[in-house]
Formats: C-alpha cells, structure tokens, sequence
C-alpha cells in the first residue's frame, strides 16, 4: 500500500478531519470525505489551501501529485473503496460507535480503520463490532499536516498485523507513529496536556497570571526546551553531572508538598469563561484563526527545517520523510525514462509564495534553487543515493553558468528538462532547460560541471561503475542531440564584444 497511490476516506472534516484530508492529500492519496455539515466543503478546502502553503515551505523535496478529494453523501460512499478510513467526528462515545457499526457494513474486510479520538480507548469505540481486529486510535495532533507524532493505540482486539501496516502507512505520509503499548483513558498526550491546562486555568482563575502570561512563561522558556528534548531529558541536564538521581533527589519531594492543584478543576463559571476569553482576544484578537494558523505554520516549519540541519527530533523524522520522496522521485525517473531518447523530465516545481521577490518574478537565487533539484534529480536518476553517499562518494557542482530569458510569476508551473553534454571517468557536464509560465516558454537555462569526489579526502576521485554505466546509457542517446549554440560559451565580454 506504501508504493501505490491508495484510497482513503475521511468521516468528519473539522479541525482534526481537515487536517487529515490535507495529509492524504498532499502525501498522494485520494481521499473520500463525508461530513455533513452544510460548509464542509469550504472549511476542507481551507484548511488544505494552509497546508499546501507550509508543505510548500516545508520542504523542497518533490512531493507526490496530489490526489483527489471528493465529497461524498454517505458513510458507505466514502469507505467502499477505500484502504485507510480516519475517523474524526465529536468527541461523544454514542456519535463515533454509530459511525463505527455503518463503517464496518460498508467497509473492505482488510481496510485499516483509525479513531482521531483524543480521550476514548479502543475497546470502548470497538463496542459492538463484528470486526474490532481492524480498529484503533490513531491520535493526531493539531495541526495534523504538520506535527508527526500519532498515537496509535491498539485494543486487545486489535489485529498487530493492522497495527503494522497502518504504522508503514502513516510512517509513509510523513509521521511518527508512537504505538502505545497499553491503552488508557487520554492516551499518553492528552493527560499531560490537560494536566498543564488545569494548572493554567487555576492560574487564570485565582488572578495569579492572564492568558499572555501563562503562553509567555511557554514560548520564552520551556516550551522551546519541549520542542527538542521533552520532558525527562531535559530534566536529565538540569540534574547536572549527577544527572536524573540528583535531580529527583532534588525536585521530587516538591511533588508532595505539592506545588499544583492536582485533580480539582476550576468551577468554568460564566465569570472564568469571561476572563479566559477577553484576556485571549487582548492577546491574540487582532488575528482572524486562519491568519493565526498561518502564523503557527510558519513557526512550527521554521522550528522543523532547523532541527533537520542536526538532524534531530522532528528535523530527523523530516529528514526521513524527504530521503523516502526522493527515493520515490528516483525510482519513478527510472522508470520513465529507462530509454532516454531526449531530455530527461525528472524534476517540476512551481513558483511558490517565498521564491518571489519585489518585482512580482521569481527571483534570482530562486533559479539556482530549482536548477539545484534539477541536479539532484538527474544525480538520484543516474544511482547516486543514499547508499552510493554512504560510501564516502559524491558528486559536486564546480562550475554554473544561468541564463535568465523570461520572467515567471508566482503560483506558475516549472518544469526542467536535462540533458548530458558529456562526461568522463570524473566528470559530468549538464545542461537544463527550464520552461514555464502559462504558455510553457523557455525561461532559463543553466550548463554545470560535476565533479566526482572522495567526501573524506574532499579530492577528486573515479566514478563508481554504476554511475559510469548510466551515464554510458544516457550519452548513447544524449550524444545524438543537438548541442545548443549558447552551451559552452562564457558571458559576453563587453569590453572586447561590445552589447
Ligand atoms: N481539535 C483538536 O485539537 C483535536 C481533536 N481531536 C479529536 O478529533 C475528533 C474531531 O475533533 P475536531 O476536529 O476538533 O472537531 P470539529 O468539531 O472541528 O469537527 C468535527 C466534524 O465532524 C462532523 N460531523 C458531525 N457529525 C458527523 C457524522 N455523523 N458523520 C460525519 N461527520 C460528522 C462535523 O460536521 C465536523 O465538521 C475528536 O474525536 C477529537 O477528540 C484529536 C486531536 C486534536
Ligand atoms: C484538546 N485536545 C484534547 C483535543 C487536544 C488533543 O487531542 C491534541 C492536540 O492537538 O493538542
């Protein structure tokens, strides 16, 4: 199911089901939706129109073509063909068992079927079931096309085969399936969380902190702490050399004392509700919620692409994410240019919000970008992966020449055709073509020189034989095209050659 673009079916497009719908989506999959909510159909459809914009900003990785989205008039619509089904309808434990008893009437014997629930146990939604061995929580976490982390809890009835081929799936669109091992109310995250929000509305409640407040002490201090190393790690280092003992030793009695107001919940008055909300619209009112979600986007992209550098905690699970699409990406150049005939089509992009500059045209970094993951393409097509890098061996650019012809404007489609001008034992000279805008014109070029080296000596090397031989089969082909007249020659010499 990983390789192939698969049905999915989502019941319920809030929030959690939107968010859901646009991972799918993005990830290539053709998603069912049933929801009937008179505004389900734009509320998708914005939700998916921010995803697409963070995705974009995400990463520069060569997504999959999106799927299809259609919304559908019934449960049984949505699930008959499909081989994921998400549900993500109101918390309330009578709604999600009918929804359950429809899906399983209508639903493939072996389709995976998942719960967004945040509190509920499996056992509870498998209720009545015929077929509980396909049914878990998978438990995301908003907003769902950004954050990887799912739970995945299993019931006792819960088939582990289904709980391995959904982890495969949901690993497959991006995500860190975190499989609990033994079910309980909340799951793992959700105790946690509400934990800290009780304690936050007490702070509320008795005048000791407003809304800002509360978020500042988060944002400024131990929330960024969070985003990279949790709870017990970071408490490991605040142990100091004596580490996790020492600082038990230290803090733990404070538990007891205790410090916070443990299971008692504040009364939710008409006052508190009040004060919570006036206090949130002074701290965040000038926003409307889809130009704050952009704003949280923007953020939690910002956050993942710089712990990808390391690579560490969701940087690493980006990082794996990227590798598997230029995998795919590699493996679908191969396929479909086995005779390389005429240039290789191995990359397309579009120009997106961030490569645009003052003038309203891509600007000029932006062309060495996509030229860069045309290279990177060609260099995945003729076998230089993950295993070929694994060697100490790889491939540089030495050398570029760009040539800007045309403008393009911003949300048009590019599309790069390479072709090889030749090569020897260690190097490689490529020219792309790059066309574009609305009638497909010829927008830029660029001719680079490759270089092979030895990544540990930083020297020039031989090419392994792999790579001689692809190149070997493109230049049969390639050699017989016709080489451009502006390839090879440097910029005009004004001074000597005039305008
Ligand atoms: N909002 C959050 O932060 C998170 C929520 N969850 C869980 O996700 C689930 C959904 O929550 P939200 O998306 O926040 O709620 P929501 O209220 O935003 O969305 C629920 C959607 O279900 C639709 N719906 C109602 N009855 C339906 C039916 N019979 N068939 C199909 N659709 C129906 C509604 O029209 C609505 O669009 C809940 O179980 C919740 O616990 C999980 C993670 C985070
Ligand atoms: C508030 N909530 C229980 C619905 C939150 C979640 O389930 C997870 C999240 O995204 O915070």
């Amino acid at each position: 199911m990983s390789e192939k673009t698969s049905v999915t079916a989502a019941i319920g497009g809030g929030v959690i089901g939107g968010g859901w719908i646009a991972r799918f989506l993005l990830n290539g999959h053709d998603v069912n939706v049933y929801d009937p909510h008179p505004d389900a159909q734009r509320l998708v459809n914005e939700v998916l129109s921010n995803a697409e914009r963070a995705l974009r900003r995400m990463t520069m990785a060569p997504l999959p073509t999106k799927g299809k989205l259609t919304f559908v008039s019934s449960i049984a619509e949505a699930v008959r063909d499909a081989d994921y089904i998400q549900e993500s309808v109101p918390e309330r434990l009578d709604l999600k068992l009918k929804i359950f008893a429809e899906i399983e009437k209508h639903a493939q014997p072996d389709a995976m079927i998942g719960s967004s629930t945040s509190g509920f146990r499996p056992t509870q939604l498998a209720e009545g079931l015929k077929t509980p061995e396909r049914l878990f929580v998978a438990h995301p976490f908003n907003p769902v096309y950004l954050l990887p982390v799912v739970e995945v809890v299993p019931s006792a009835m819960t088939s582990p085969a289904v709980v391995e081929r959904a982890s495969a799936f949901l690993t497959t669109i991006g995500m860190k399936p975190l499989v609990v091992r033994k079910e309980i109310d909340a799951h793992i995250a959700d105790r946690l969380l509400e934990a800290v929000w009780r304690e936050g509305l007490w702070l509320v409640n008795d005048g000791i902190a407003t809304t800002q407040e509360i978020d500042d002490v988060i944002r400024f201090g131990f929330g960024l702490r969070w985003a990279q190393m949790g709870l017990f790690e970071t408490y490991r280092i605040a142990g100091g050399e004596a580490g996790m003992a020492h600082f038990i030793a230290q803090f733990g009695p404070a538990l007891k004392w205790p410090w916070t107001k443990l299971m008692d919940v504040p009364e939710m008055t008409d006052e508190l509700i009040a004060t919570i909300a006036s206090q949130s619209d002074a701290q965040s009112g000038m926003h409307s919620i889809r130009e704050l979600e952009r704003i949280r986007d923007d953020n939690l992209v910002a956050i993942m692409q710089a712990l990808k550098a390391k690579p560490w905690g969701a940087g690493e699970i980006l990082k794996s994410y990227e590798d598997g699409l230029y995998a795919k990406a590699h493996a679908h150049a191969a396929t479909a240019n086995t005779e390389p005939s005429g240039p290789l089509a191995l990359h397309t992009d579009r120009v997106r919000e961030d490569f645009v500059d003052y003038n309203g045209h891509m600007t000029e970094s932006r062309y060495l970008q996509v030229f860069g993951d045309a290279t990177d393409a060609f260099l995945h097509y003729i076998g230089m992966n993950t295993d070929y890098l694994a060697t100490g061996r790889s491939m540089y650019t030495v050398e570029t020449h760009i040539r800007h012809l045309r403008e393009v404007k911003m949300g048009e489609p590019l599309r790069v055709e390479t072709r090889l001008l030749g090569y020897d034992s260690k190097r490689a000279r490529i020219l792309h073509e790059l066309f574009g805008g609305p009638g497909d014109e010829l927008l830029a070029t660029a001719e680079h020189m490759l270089l092979h080296v030895d990544t540990k000596k930083s020297t020039a090397s031989e090419m392994g034989e792999e790579l001689r031989r692809a190149l070997a089969n493109i230049w049969a082909y390639h050699k017989t095209l016709e080489t451009p007249d502006y390839a090879g020659k440097p910029v005009r010499n004004i001074a000597t050659d005039g305008l």
